[in-house]
């Protein structure tokens, strides 16, 4: 058994992580932490988990204790792992952090972007970036994996195949992307009150979003050079779910972009592209750990269309980072992770 720890285990990441170590066969979580919540047992807060997790209760985060685990999750806002990992990975545990703070290479664009300077730039070199489909050797062999973020996620699986193919012109890539609202965390915000964001739309940070030079790092190593990436993210009235549509130009009218799709995803678990011709719907993923991806070319022309759906807490978020722990610790990639999405 994998022993688990979870640092900010009460937002919805953390409670996601619950919900799928729940079945995992391999993990238990041992620790819990909350400042807010400290003693309170967690199927009391969350009655979901009732009956999978009667003992266990929200304790303040402790080295001491959490450096007990084989595995730490991070599920906190960004900072809070730069202040502890570096003490964790000293006692020999491993740490997955689900906030952005080791996403990024240089230290100094993290902080541009993120507002506060790097907390630990010094653990920078050895952080892999926790988006299997892309670094599944070197997460086998990581101390510390940095989890892709939820748009970074939807984003990359849709443009990979065409970037690693040199197909496109990678000067001139748009991303125009959706986001349910639980994408904002579980904070109280007016934006995120259902009277705001229900039966309404809006793109927000059109200037530049802080997964901009996440998703611009990874496109650049798949297609080995500079990248003019567009990014527009939108807040949708759907708790769950992004919804990306990649716009890209393709001049080689006739390459087999289908075929391309399905052969550069044949063995891998959790992306899955759909028959040509179609649209996916983000419940398709709703709670499962799945990236579903379909490919067009409108009108038989130069731009290409690709449309990627994921659950942003799941796949782009607490499905990857047990993704990467099964990966890490040598299981089967897929335990706790294989059950369908909930419809409707
Ligand atoms: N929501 C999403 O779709 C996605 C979120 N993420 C990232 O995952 C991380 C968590 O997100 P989410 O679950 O939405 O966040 P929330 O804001 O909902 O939850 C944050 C959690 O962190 C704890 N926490 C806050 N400050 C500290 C601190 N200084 N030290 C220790 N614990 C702290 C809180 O508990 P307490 O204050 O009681 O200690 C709480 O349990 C964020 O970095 C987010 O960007 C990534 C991908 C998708
Ligand atoms: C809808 C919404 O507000 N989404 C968040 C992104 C989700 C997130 O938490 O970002 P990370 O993946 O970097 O952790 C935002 O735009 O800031």
């Amino acid at each position: 058994m994998v022993k688990v720890g979870i640092v900010g285990g009460t937002g919805y990441t953390g409670v996601e992580l619950l919900r799928l170590l729940a079945q995992h066969p391999q993990a238990e979580v041992v620790v819990i932490t909350s400042r807010s919540e400290a003693g309170v047992k967690v199927a009391d807060m969350y009655p979901n988990l009732r009956g999978h997790y009667d003992q266990l209760a929200f304790s303040v985060p402790d080295t001491a204790t959490l450096g007990a685990c084989d595995v730490v999750f991070f599920a906190t806002p960004h900072g809070v792992a730069h202040a502890l990992a570096g003490e964790l990975l000293d006692a020999g545990t491993k740490v997955i952090d689900l906030s952005a703070d080791f996403r990024l290479q240089d230290a100094e664009e993290w902080a541009k972007w993120y507002g506060q300077p790097h907390g630990a730039p010094e653990l920078l070199p050895e952080a892999v970036y926790g988006l299997a489909e892309v670094n599944r050797e070197k997460i086998k062999a990581a101390r510390l994996i940095a989890v892709a973020g939820c748009y970074p996620t939807a984003t990359q699986l849709g443009f990979l195949p065409l970037l690693e193919a040199g197909l496109a012109d990678t000067s001139r890539l748009i991303a125009d992307c959706k986001s349910g609202v639980s994408g904002a965390g579980r904070g109280a915000k007016v934006s995120s009150l259902l009277c705001e964001a229900g039966e309404s739309m809006m793109a927000y940070s059109v200037k530049g979003h802080r997964h901009l030079p996440e998703i611009a790092q990874g496109l650049r190593r798949a297609s080995g050079g500079e990248v003019g990436l567009t990014f527009v993210p939108h807040l949708a009235p759907m708790i769950r779910g992004i919804h990306a549509t990649l716009y890209a130009t393709v001049a080689d009218r006739s390459v087999d972009l289908q075929a391309l799709y399905e052969k550069r995803y044949a063995s891998e678990p959790f992306v899955d592209i759909m028959p040509a011709g179609s649209h996916p719907e983000t419940r398709s993923v709703r709670g499962a750990n799945v990236c579903r991806i379909a490919v067009h070319r409108p009108q038989g022309g130069d731009l290409v269309v690709v449309l990627s759906v994921i659950d942003n807490l799941v796949k782009g978020a607490s499905g990857q980072a047990v993704q990467c722990m099964n990966i890490l610790f040598g299981l089967d990639e897929r335990l706790g992770l294989s059950h369908p999405a909930m419809l409707p």
